[in-house]
């Protein structure tokens, strides 16, 4: 596996800070995904989970600050279940068992659906069991069992029993109980703000005719609509000039106004010789987790580090690596910073409809694109058949798979597991 070097700041005074060899120059594994997380995220504290009280109907996809109670009880009081009306069952089944089927009007009690029912019943006898006559009595055709239909006072949900945790997203149901339950407002957690830089000399706005050498700056709204399926809204800063100066000064103006940095482009390990200043700035600014992580495309150039606190995630500038890494570091930050699950990716089996080139394996990750499709007994996946920025990769796909451990569970016809990025229904058929 490919090393990379860190080289540190300068170098400790006293005890190594994990620069070794005299802190001069230290050669350290590539840490895989999990480990690389972890480096990262592991080692920046949160800072205080601030809450929001927001109206409830607002509240989908939201996470809960703090633990939800019922504040009124369901039902309110023993009520109906059904349309029906309302008896005493010892006192009915005695007389229907000696033929007397004829309730007098004070033996029962018209109870539509919801109603409470009067003390003195205990059983609801269903319309389609009963008649009820023109002279105010009531003919019962069939005896029902006692307590049948009957909701007793605060058992479908008791006054005061917890609804959901803190932590939790916010689901339709658990909106529809919170309301049904007295809730108007629901305290949450407040989304993390999120600063997007782009950096590069090549690139330009959208909107801009491309010159030579040029590109479109594209990789920001990748990331803004990954933040965006979190549930999170995020501001992308202008382009910034290659240039240590330019990228600090654009660092420290978009710090304070976020809880999360991404900046994108300039962070190859050519470094100055390339025109790639990102790292030398970060570098400057705060304490790099890592550089490079065992998945590709694009994982030997990411960039994970802290400043003043808060995650900077360092994007690879070509668009193809952009994805992949987006996909895997940005939904993480974003769950760390809520404490809950945000971003999910349907997995299906499917069957490989060709062996895969030997990439990725071990615990290094190749994140290739694919197309999943419909098959009499189930789903086939066959390679994109042009990688990079090709309309197959970006828009032709509608999977991926991550590709690691045993190369040879890649073979044509193994059934292996591909994360959608599409509603299932819409994968096409292969006839
Ligand atoms: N000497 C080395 N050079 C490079 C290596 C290496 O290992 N040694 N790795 C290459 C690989 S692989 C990658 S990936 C890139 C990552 O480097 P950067 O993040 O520094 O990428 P840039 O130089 O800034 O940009 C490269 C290319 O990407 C496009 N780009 C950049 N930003 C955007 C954006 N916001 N939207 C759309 N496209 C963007 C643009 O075409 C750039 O020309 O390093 C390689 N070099
Ligand atoms: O990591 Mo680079 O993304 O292989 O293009």
């Amino acid at each position: 596996m490919e090393k990379s070097v860190i080289i540190p700041p300068k170098p400790c005074t006293e005890v190594c800070n994990d620069c070794s060899c005299h802190c001069v120059k230290k050669i350290v594994p590539v840490p895989t995904v999990d480990e690389a997380l972890e480096l990262w995220l592991g080692k920046i504290p949160l800072r205080g989970e601030k809450a929001e009280c927001i109206p409830l109907a607002q509240g989908l996809g939201r996470v809960l600050a703090e633990d939800v109670f019922a504040k009124v009880g369901v039902p309110v009081a023993t009520c109906a279940a059904h349309d029906g009306i309302a008896i005493h069952f010892e006192k009915s089944k005695a007389a229907f068992e000696t033929g007397r089927r004829i309730l007098q009007p004070g033996d029962f009690h018209h109870c539509p659906m919801g109603s409470a029912l009067p003390e003195e019943f205990d059983s609801i006898v269903h319309g389609e069991q009963c008649k009820i006559n023109s002279d105010g009595t009531a003919t019962l055709l069939e005896l029902p069992v006692q307590y049948q239909s009957v909701k007793i006072k605060g058992t479908y949900v008791g006054q005061g029993e917890q609804l959901a945790g803190a932590g939790e997203k916010l689901s339709p149901s658990h909106l529809a109980l919170m309301q049904y339950t007295g809730h108007t407002l629901v305290s949450v957690k407040c989304r993390p703000k999120i600063s997007i830089i782009p950096i590069g000399d090549d690139l330009v706005p959208p909107g801009t005719v491309p010159a030579a050498g040029q590109c479109i700056e594209s990789d920001s709204v990748y990331i803004q609509a990954i933040a965006a399926q979190c549930g999170v809204q995020s501001t992308v800063f202008p382009i910034v000039a290659d240039g240590g100066e330019a990228i600090e000064a654009a660092i420290q103006k978009a710090l304070p106004g976020c809880d999360i940095l991404v900046v994108i482009g300039g962070v190859g390990k050519g470094e100055a010789n390339y025109e790639d200043y990102t790292l030398e700035a970060v570098r400057k600014m705060g304490q790099i987790a890592c550089h490079g992580v065992q998945l590709s495309p694009g994982g030997k150039n990411l960039l994970l580090a802290q400043i003043e606190g808060k995650p900077l995630l360092g994007i690879p500038g070509p668009p193809h690596a952009a994805i992949i890494m987006t996909e895997y570091f940005l939904p993480p930050v974003i769950e760390w910073y809520m404490g809950c699950l945000l971003y999910e990716r349907p997995v299906i089996e499917a069957v490989l409809e060709d062996d895969f080139p030997p990439r990725g394996g071990g615990s290094s990750i190749w994140e290739p694109r694919v197309h999943v499709r419909g098959t009499p007994g189930g789903y086939s996946a066959g390679l994109v058949g042009r990688m990079d920025e090709t309309v197959e990769n970006f828009i032709g796909a509608n999977a991926s798979v991550s590709v690691t451990g045993d190369l040879d569970q890649y073979r044509k016809g193994r059934r292996i597991k591909a994360k959608l990025l599409v509603n299932e229904r819409t994968i096409p058929s292969n006839t």
